[in-house]
């Protein structure tokens, strides 16, 4: 049992630290965040200190998990903490199923009701949000949050760094690529280009 330190407090910590809770593997769930105004987050966690401190709370029984939103700032944090060479735990809710042919990367959060079919491989400091379905043989970059509602169907790959809206579908065998975002709602019946805004039923490609 260790103490777990969750960086960013928002909705999306919330939800990482009551996956935590779930998984009933650690002694303490607290928090540091950038702003630092309360002393505890939604009156249930402690709120420990900033952010960019995070160094002096690293004691030997503390690991640690970001659970920022926002790709890129997930990112920068994340690759940060993992360069120290810290304890960075991967997430995954009790009431997910993930196959044991799957492979999920450090510091990913896996949601209440996903499912993760086998071979398929997950990269570091993924979001898969609430009640997604990642089917056989995907391949899923770093830094790619998957959210709530969407599914992917066999032999899809998904680029770092790509966020596939709320209820994003994606018929089997696409390559989905880098920075990619998608439309609450599209399906996606055509490979997306690196850097693509695509929404619609069927996704089209907008500017952005
Ligand atoms: C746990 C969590 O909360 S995880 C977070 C999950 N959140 C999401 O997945 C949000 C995804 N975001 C969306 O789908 C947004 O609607 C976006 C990014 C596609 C567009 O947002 P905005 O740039 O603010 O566009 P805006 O709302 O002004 O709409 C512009 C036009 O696109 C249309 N539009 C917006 N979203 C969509 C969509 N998903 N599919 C099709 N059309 C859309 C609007 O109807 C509007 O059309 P109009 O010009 O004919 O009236």
């Amino acid at each position: 049992m260790s103490r777990l330190i969750i960086i960013g407090a928002g909705g999306h910590g919330k939800v990482a630290a009551d996956c935590a809770e779930a998984m009933q593997c650690f002694d303490s769930i607290a928090f540091l965040d950038v702003d630092t105004s309360r002393s505890r987050v939604a009156n249930t966690w402690d709120l420990l200190g900033h952010a960019d401190d995070w160094r002096n709370f690293n004691d030997s029984d503390v690991c640690w998990f970001v659970a920022i939103g926002n790709n890129q700032i997930r990112r920068r944090e994340l690759e940060q903490i993992l360069s120290t060479g810290a304890d960075v735990v991967t997430l995954i809710h009790p009431g997910a199923v993930v196959s044991p042919y799957s492979q999920i990367g450090l510091g990913t959060l896996v949601c209440a009701n996903s499912v993760i079919n086998p071979f398929t491989q997950i990269g570091i400091g993924c979001i898969l949000n609430t009640a997604s379905s990642i089917d056989h043989d995907n391949v899923i970059g770093d830094f790619v949050h998957i959210a709530p509602g969407c599914h992917l169907a066999g032999d899809v790959q998904v680029g770092n760094g790509s966020f596939l809206g709320i209820a994003t579908t994606v018929i089997q065998g696409l390559k989905i690529g880098q920075n990619v975002r998608t439309g609450a709602g599209s399906v996606v019946v055509r490979d997306i280009p690196n850097d693509a805004f695509a929404l619609g039923v069927p996704a089209r490609i907008k500017d952005k």
